[in-house]
Order: structure tokens, then C-alpha cells, then sequence
């Protein structure tokens, strides 16, 4: 039989369906809400955002004492983030609730600039009806507001909201709040519960937990703003989640209609998020996984959002969804609706493991007719901590035994972890000793060549181990014609593993510089992250005294490559960059991410230590991925080890000199680096008779102070770079690479100018195509850029 369109089957199915069905309106059907509360704090008048509002003041819902704070900045902007109110003791918001239910409740953050108080500084807990909200909070200095949001169901009557600075000497603040009535059943009170175990059971009350949302994503699409959010809701897209995103490509918009099922999903989610999704890219994967990061052993829920947008025939598509590795469920569309186009979503009650993710998957089927598997949305909403209730006062004396004791416990553990240490001489990282795992027990002859102690971490995840015949087999033998470059560690070839997927295999080589510490850190590091702007690590493989590692295939090569040609840093370093520079912001944008998530997004820091150019490789749509982890945290290894002597001149942190350590401010210093190599198409250091030419760093600032970088930038560049956005680049630069590490921003404020910058250059393109002119003067930015910025 020959197959319909989906546009053919709904053309048949209109008629019926008028009849049976509503239509989802793909415009955002308002919401009329029953209880509502938008507070602008710190101000007695009104205040909105573009999306929703008003924010009336607060005079008549605070209680306790507090600071009203202005915005520094004389902007006309009528947000609720102009004003703050400032709590120095425990204070409180007070609300009237009428009508029983589950509420959404939000908190907006702003740590604007004013001389009446430092909010960056701010160090609170916030607890409402029973749930510690959020702990230790604070809130950067930073050009987007952070906003908070909780799901909470109250009972009728007062409904309070405490904000408690975390100690004596610290401010706790918020900018508004938002408290309104959800529609109706918008938590379930019972879902399936998935263990770490994989365990499947029944989850009981989820109504009388606290929801805190950490992720809201729409998977396959761009981002969902609060204006198309009947709930004012962000949702961002979901490929830095990806584990492999080579596997997963993006449907195609869904254009039609979508059709109301049994389930009724308006309000659950928007139309905007059913209508895009991710699938798989080919048949031959199996899989797209996604990996979320949460906070370890705690329960979440995980609603997946489902609409079959991909499929061409009824009931011809089914697939698996899982929740790790062991919690598997079968999703057939036509089972659930009966109906292509029509969307329906799942509850999961789901225990995180100690990995500190939550790792969800959609698997094709053997058995179903068509191959494919996709995903609409997710979100993952963690349960709140339940308040202690107060203990009876103990009596200071007791106190003061307590901590006596205490002292003299803690004294002696770290006496006995001191000696410990000392005799094992095991490997430490900066936070809690961080051991090598992997190799225990193998018969490998490396693990013997060092004597260090060999211990378990306990929250690695192995990555695979490829046998070395696969490896040989996928690198035609290690034949020249595969060899694509060559680095400290070792040649690397490319090669295409039996499943088809291409890969870069680094093997390690006798005589070069680096070993078996880097190969061991490379696989430490990267096997416990994934990251859509970090290099994946496929697998490694260690039998016959061979070192190699298996990484993503990054088609496009390195940054540095697309910059200039290097002949061995000579003078005459010729620019051959085709990279535009909307590209190369976004390479930069894409890296910065890397890092950011390194140094922030895992419960122990990582340094890369070697970011320069050579490091950030691009994929096939050009989007950057930090490698080469091989030096990174290996700086708090025994002291003898002088790893600054493998770094790259050029790009090294000015204070390692004198403090012999590296932090995440050193891993910014050579990331300014990066962005100058990026403007100017130039290697870090060049051997120029010229003195002041020789460094890049002290090259570029030298023209930066003068205000004149435009004299020293890529010539292919001069006539398609924006001003405002050359400046903001400039200045960015500028504040990487400030010689005092701790004026130098971290890679979130990094990220953000760098989004900024390319803001201003896509605005002054727009403007260019709109009226055609010539002219570049600086673009405004609408101060309802702000707005538009994701929560999470
Ligand atoms: N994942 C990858 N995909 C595609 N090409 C790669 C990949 N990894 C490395 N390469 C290529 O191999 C070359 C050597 O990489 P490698 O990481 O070993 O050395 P390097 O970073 O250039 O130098 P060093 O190790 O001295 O810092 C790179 O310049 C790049 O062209």
C-alpha cells in the first residue's frame, strides 16, 4: 500500500476530527488567572515586562525590616528590575490565598549596580510553606536577571515567603515575585517511579512535595519565550544536552494543525514545543541520549513530552524511551492517541544516581515498521527538602563542649588523612583527592610504569574500552593515508568504528612528550563529562602497552587551522581564514561555553589548562568543541611536576610565574588569547624582529588601550565587522587578559559579552538589509533584551 503524507491523512481526517476534536491554536491561548500576585519589589509603583504584568509595589506585602534599592543606571526601562528590596535580618512577603491548588511561584533576580547596596554580595536561604527554596543563594553581577521558579500546592489562607541572609554580615534581596494558581491538575498526585536501580513503582503525594524547575526544554527547537508561553515559561533547546549529537538531527517544523487527544496538553506545554523535535539523524543509530545534571540521590520529576510530528503513516512508528540504562517503556503514538500530530506527555518519578545526572534516551525498535525514535520537550523539577522543624535551644555550655569535641575529631582526621596521604603519595585535584580508577588490575604494563596508589572514584563512568583489533581495523592498520595530525601525545588518525560512526584515534607514541598521566587524565576527565561544546571521548583502549584514545570525528579540523597557516610560527603566518565574523563570535560563544560548563557545571572544578586555538576543534556545522584534556588539574599533582613547561607560551596565565598555579582565571587569560588569534588571524607568539609584535596579548592591548584594534584585525574582516560589536569584542579581550587574575571576569560574564557582541553585529546587519545603508553607527539593544533571557 502505498503510504500517505501526513498532510494527506489529516486532509481525509479534517472533517471527522472537527467533529470529535478541538484544535490546539498554535497562537497562545490566554490564561484567565484565579489567584494572582505580581510583585515589584522595592518600589511602591508599577512595573512590567513585556511579556506580562503589571508588577504592582510592594508596600503592602512585605513585613520585617528592609532597604528599597534603586538601579544605578539611569535607564528608562519600566521592569521590575530597576528596584530591589534589601532584607539585612530575616523578612518576609505575605499573600492571601483563596482558593486551594498547585501555584507557581517565582522569584526574580537582578544584582543591578547601586551605591545603596551590594547585591552581588548578597548570601541568602529562602524558605516558604515548609521547603527550604533555595540555599546559600546568590546572584552574580551580570546583564540577565536569574529567576527561580517553585511549584508549590497551598492551602487557602496566608501564604509566606521568608528571604533569610545566610549570616549576620550578609543581604539577601529580590527584584519580584510572582504567585499564581496553575491549571487545574497540573501536577499529578501519583506517577511512576523509577529508582536509580531502574526499579519501576508508584509514586504517592507528589502534591504535597515542593517542585523547584532546574530544566525546561524544547527538544528539536529554538528557544520558547515567555511570550509564547501561556504560563510565561522559557524553554531552551536541547542541544547542548545531547550525549552524541551526531546521532540526532531536527524534524522539520510541523506546519499543520496539531490535534487535541484523550490527554488535554494546553497549558501543559505550547504549541511551539510540540511542533519541533529531535529524531534520530539515520537508521543505523540506535539511540539519542540526553544528559541532564541534578543534584545526586535526590527525586525529581521528569515529564517527557511526545508528539509524533516525524511519522508519514498510523501506527507504523514505535520506539523505546528510557530513564538511564534500565528503566525502559514503550511509546507508540497510536497506541496513546490515535492520531498523528497530536500530543500527549509522561510523568516520571525519578531517583538520580550518584553520578549527578539524569540521563534520558529514545531507542528505535527492531520490530517497528518504521525505524525512527524522537522526543518534543522535557523538564525536570526536583523535590524540595523538607524544613527541619526547630530543635529546643541547647544550652551554650553544652555548645561549647560540642565544638570542643569536634575540633579534637576534626584535628585527628586530618592528622591521620596528612600522614595517609604522605605515604601513599596518591594524586590529589584541588578539591577532594581525585584517584585513577580505571586501570586496576588490568594487564596492561603502563599502570606498572608508576607506582602511584591505584584507587576507586566513586562516581566515574567507564567509557568503553575498543579492542585494539577495531581500532586497527578502523584505522586501515594506523595507515598513513588516515593520518590527520600529529600533537604531544601522539599521531592521530581517523577511522570509522564497525557501527559506522567516525572517529579521531590519538595514539600515543614512544619519545613523545606526553603519557601515560595524560592519557589517564584525559580519560578521567572526560569520561565523567559530556558536554555539547566539549570533545566527546568515545572510548580508549590500553592492551598490547598501546595508549589510545577514541574521540568524536570533529570533520571541520581545529580553530587555529581556519585562522592562519603557522609555519612553525614564522613571521609570515598568512591569514586564510573563510570564517565570517558572525562565525567566528559564535565559535568563540560555543567555546566560552565549554569552559564555563567545566569550570561550573560539575561538582568538582575542572582547568583546562591548554586553551588555545589548536584546542577548540569544529564539527561539520562549525560548532566549536574544547579538546584535549590531557593537562588539565594536573596542576595540583606532586610538585615536581612542572606542567607549565608543556603549556604553550603565548597563552600562559602572566601569575603562573610567580604563584606556580593555575586556576579557572588562568584557563580566561588563554582564552583572551583565543579571541585576539580570532580577530586578528595571528598566532600567539611570532618571531618578528618587531619586539611589541612578538606577543599577541601585549600586541593587541597595546592597540586596545590606544582605542584603535580595528588597525590590527584580519584583513578579510575590515569591511563586515560591526563597530559596537568589534568594541564589545575588544573589550572583552581586554578584561581576559588583565594581568591580576582576579579582575578578570569568569566565562559566564565571558559568554555573555560574547553573545552581546554578537547581537550587535546580527542587529546592524539586520538594520543594513532593512533600510540599506551604509551607515554603522552603534546599534541599540531594546532594553526588553533582558526579558527575553532564559530562567534556567
Ligand atoms: N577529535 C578530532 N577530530 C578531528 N581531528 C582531530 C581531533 N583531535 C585531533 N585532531 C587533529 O589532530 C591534530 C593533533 O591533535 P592533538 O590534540 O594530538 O595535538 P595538538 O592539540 O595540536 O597539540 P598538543 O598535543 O601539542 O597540544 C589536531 O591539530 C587536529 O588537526
Amino acid at each position: 500500500m502505498e503510504k500517505l503524507q501526513p498532510c494527506q491523512i489529516l486532509f481525509i481526517l479534517f472533517p471527522i476530527l472537527t467533529i470529535q476534536f478541538c484544535f490546539l491554536v498554535l497562537t497562545t491561548s490566554a490564561y484567565t488567572l484565579p489567584d494572582k500576585y505580581f510583585i515589584n519589589c522595592g518600589s511602591e509603583s508599577s512595573a512590567s515586562l513585556e511579556t506580562h504584568g503589571p508588577f504592582v509595589g510592594d508596600l503592602s506585602y512585605w513585613v520585617g525590616s528592609s532597604k528599597a534599592v534603586k538601579n544605578n543606571s539611569q535607564s528608562k526601562n519600566t521592569s521590575p528590575y530597576q528596584t530591589a528590596r534589601v532584607f539585612h535580618k530575616s523578612s518576609s512577603y505575605h499573600f492571601d490565598i483563596d482558593e486551594r491548588g498547585t501555584y507557581i511561584i517565582r522569584l526574580h533576580f537582578f544584582a543591578f549596580s547601586s551605591p545603596d547596596a551590594n547585591l552581588a554580595s548578597a548570601l541568602f536561604n529562602v524558605q516558604a510553606f515548609g521547603f527550604l527554596l533555595l540555599s546559600d543563594f546568590s546572584v552574580l553581577l551580570s546583564d540577565s536577571p536569574k529567576i527561580e521558579e517553585f511549584l508549590l500546592t497551598l492551602d487557602r489562607g496566608k501564604f509566606v515567603i521568608d528571604f533569610i541572609p545566610s549570616h549576620k554580615s550578609s543581604l539577601a534581596f529580590v527584584n519580584a515575585i510572582e504567585v499564581f494558581l496553575a491549571p487545574e491538575s497540573f501536577i499529578p498526585d501519583n506517577a511512576t517511579q523509577i529508582t536509580a536501580a531502574g526499579m519501576k513503582g508508584n509514586f504517592s503525594g507528589l502534591l504535597s512535595q515542593g517542585l523547584h524547575t532546574t530544566y525546561r526544554i524544547n527538544v528539536g527547537g529554538s528557544k520558547v519565550t515567555a511570550t509564547n508561553d501561556s504560563l510565561w515559561r522559557n524553554w531552551i533547546p536541547d542541544d547542548d544536552f545531547l550525549t552524541y549529537p551526531e546521532t540526532a538531527k531536527n524534524s522539520f517544523l510541523f506546519e499543520g494543525p496539531l490535534i487535541t487527544g484523550p490527554q488535554n496538553t494546553d497549558y501543559v506545554a505550547p504549541a511551539h514545543v510540540y511542533i519541533t523535535a529531535k529524531e534520530l539523524k539515520q537508521t543505523n543509530y540506535s539511540n539519542i541520549t540526553w544528559g541532564f545534571k541534578v543534584s545526586k540521590n535526590s527525586q525529581h520529576l521528569v515529564r517527557v513530552h511526545f508528539c509524533d510530528i516525524v511519522s508519514t503513516q498510523h501506527g507504523a512508528l514505535k520506539f523505546y524511551f528510557h530513564v538511564y540504562s534500565s528503566f525502559c517503556t514503550n511509546i507508540s503514538s497510536y497506541d496513546i492517541t490515535r492520531l498523528l500530530a497530536s500530543p500527549f506527555y509522561f510523568d516520571f518519578v525519578v531517583e538520580s544516581d550518584n553520578s549527578g545526572f539524569i540521563n534520558v534516551s529514545v531507542h528505535q525498535r527492531n520490530d517497528s515498521e518504521t525505524k525512527n525514535a524522537f522526543l518534543n520537550g522535557l523538564e525536570i523539577m526536583e523535590m524540595l527538602e523538607k524544613l527541619q522543624k526547630p530543635k529546643k535551644k541547647t544550652q551554650p555550655i553544652m555548645v561549647g563542649s560540642v565544638a570542643a569535641v569536634l575540633f579534637v575529631v576534626v584535628l585527628i582526621v586530618a592528622l591521620l588523612v596528612i600522614l595517609k596521604s604522605r605515604r601513599a603519595k596518591s594524586y590529589r585535584t584541588s578539591g577532594r583527592p581525585f584517584y585513577m580508577s580505571l586501570y586496576r588490575g588490568s594487564s596492561n604494563n603502563w599502570s606498572s610504569k608508576r607506582t602511584a596508589t591505584v584507587s576507586i572514584a566513586p562516581d566515574l563512568k567507564l567509557v568503553l574500552k575498543i579492542p585494539y583489533v577495531e581500532i586497527q581495523r578502523a584505522t586501515k592498520n594506523f595507515n598513513s593515508e588516515v593520518l590527520i595530525g600529529e600533537g604531544m601525545f601522539g599521531k592521530v588518525y581517523k577511522g570509522t568504528l564497525s557501527e559506522g560512526v567516525k572517529v579521531a584515534v590519538k595514539r600515543s607514541e614512544p619519545g613523545h612528550g606526553q603519557g601515560i598521566l595524560e592519557f589517564q587524565t584525559e580519560i578521567m576527565v572526560l569520561s565523567q563529562i559530556r558536554h555539547h561544546h566539549l570533545v566527546s571521548l568515545i572510548g580508549y583502549c590500553d592492551e598490547r602497552s598501546e595508549m589510545i584514545l577514541v574521540y568524536e570525528f570533529m570533520e571541520k579540523g581545529t580553530l587555529r587551522d581556519h585562522l592562519y597557516i603557522s609555519d612553525a610560527d614564522s613571521e609570515k603566518s598568512t591569514s586564510r581564514s573563510e570564517l565570517s565574523w558572525e562565525q567566528r563570535l559564535k565559535i568563540c560563544i560555543d567555546s566560552a561555553k565549554g569552559l564555563h560548563y567545566l569550570h561550573t557545571g560539575l561538582a568538582r572544578r575542572i582547568i583546562h589548562c591548554a586553551v588555545k586555538s589548536a584546542n577548540i576543534l569544529l564539527n561539520e556545522d562549525y560548532v566549536a568543541k574544547v579538546a584535549d584534556f590531557g593537562l588539565s588539574k594536573l596542576v595540583h599533582l606532586d610538585s615536581d611536576e612542572n606542567t607549565g613547561t608543556k603549556r604553550s607560551f603565548g597563552y600562559l596565565d602572566p601569575e603562573y610565574f610567580m604563584s606556580l598555579q593555575l586556576t579557572e582565571k588562568s584557563d580566561v587569560y588563554s582564552f583572551g588569547v583565543v579571541l585576539l588569534e580570532v580577530l586578528c588571524a595571528r598566532p600567539a607568539i611570532m618571531t618578528t624582529d618587531r619586539r611589541e609584535e612578538v606577543n599577541l596579548a601585549e600586541w593587541g592591548m597595546l592597540w586596545q588601550k590606544k582605542g584603535q584594534l580595528e588597525k590590527i584585525i584580519d584583513p578579510v574582516l575590515v569591511d563586515s565587522i560591526n563597530s559596537s560589536s568589534l568594541q564589545k569584542f575588544g573589550e572583552t579581550a581586554e578584561k581576559c587578559l588583565r594581568p591580576n587574575s582576579a579582575e578578570r571576569p569568569m566565562m559566564h560574564d565571558v559568554l555573555w559579552d560574547l553573545e552581546f557582541a554578537l547581537r550587535l553585529q546580527l542587529t546592524s546587519m539586520h538594520r543594513d538589509v532593512d533600510d540599506d545603508s551604509m551607515n554603522s553607527s552603534a546599534p541599540e539593544l531594546a532594553p526588553q533584551v533582558v526579558q527575553h533571557l532564559p530562567s534556567h
